[in-house]
């Protein structure tokens, strides 16, 4: 299996390793929603986190990026521990994520949602007086940086329109856009592709490889199948809080732990047929 790194030659920073979890649990009551003892995502891939509703994908993000607090387990971000780190810190070394549910804000303008997610925009530079030539340069900065941003997204037509204006597909756009705001060198995305249109899907594919292409890491999660062979490098499977299995999606869909849990009972016998081409464009790399 790949990346199965003895214990006794993980204890220095892998170069190869943007974030690397160990022993991460999280309990609600009795409940055990994560229970994740091993997790390596890899520099420069893009790596796909699949399983079954409820398997507790959404709640290790929120673990991992400091949304919520684990009952135990460390993880580090190139190098550094976040354990315990809050997530506007998390995101400042350079680790973002969206949401499921798009957060933008619908009453301010595309471009007031980009202009609010750069670094420092608020607290940061306080020191920095309103109006000061410092205050000043940076704001001109960070509108530059946005509307070059809404271009390549091709959503500069739009910056002046309240966010809440968007289709659906247009704020998992703009909410993508908003985490590169950050300058970030991973992107967690939490089902990129739900509620998106086909046409707007292909784009938000082609987003997320030159994302890679920059030299971003991406971790995904994803029910999309289609998707996942397209542009995963590497996927995880979790299934009741634990990662049950990782791979090429061409290795993780024939293993028959993972159809049982999850692809079995999505697709059932047309698992093989349905799906493209195994591999075919980035698993197998
Ligand atoms: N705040 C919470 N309180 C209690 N239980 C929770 C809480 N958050 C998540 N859970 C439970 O933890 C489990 C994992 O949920 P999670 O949302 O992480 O799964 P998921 O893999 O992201 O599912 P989906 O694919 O449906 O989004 C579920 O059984 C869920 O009901």
């Amino acid at each position: 299996m790949p990346d199965r790194i003895p214990s006794a030659a993980r204890s220095g920073p892998d170069p190869a390793v943007i974030l690397r979890a160990e022993n991460v649990a999280r309990r609600f009551g009795g409940f055990t929603a994560v229970d994740v003892d091993h997790l390596a995502v890899r520099r420069g891939e893009i790596t796909a986190l699949i399983g079954p509703n409820g398997a507790g994908k959404s709640t290790l993000f929120n673990l991992l990026t400091g949304f919520d607090r684990p009952d135990a387990g460390r993880w580090a971000f190139d190098g550094h521990p976040l354990a315990g780190v809050p997530a506007h810190k998390v995101a400042r070394m350079g680790m973002v994520r969206t949401f499921q549910l798009t957060r933008v804000l619908a009453r301010l303008t595309v471009l007031e949602n980009m202009r609010i997610a750069a670094p420092g925009q608020l607290g940061e530079r306080l020191w920095a007086a309103p109006f000061s030539l410092a205050w000043r340069r940076g704001e001109r900065d960070n509108t530059a940086r946005a509307r070059a941003l809404l271009s390549r997204f091709l959503l500069d037509g739009k910056r002046d329109e309240p966010a809440g204006a968007l289709s659906g597909g247009q704020r998992k756009l703009l909410e993508m856009a908003r985490a590169l705001m950050a300058e970030p060198r991973m992107v967690m995305l939490d089902e990129p592709m739900a509620g998106v249109n086909p046409a707007l899907k292909q784009s938000l594919l082609g987003h997320i490889v030159s994302l890679r292409d920059d030299g971003v890491s991406v971790l995904f999660v994803e029910h999309d199948m289609d998707m996942v062979h397209e542009i995963s490098d590497h996927v995880v499977v979790m299934a009741q809080g634990r990662v049950i299995a990782e791979g090429t999606a061409r290795e993780v869909t024939q293993d028959e732990r993972v159809v049982s849990a999850y692809l079995g009972e999505r697709f059932g016998d047309d698992l093989v047929e349905t799906g493209p081409t195994p591999g075919g464009g980035s698993g197998g790399r």
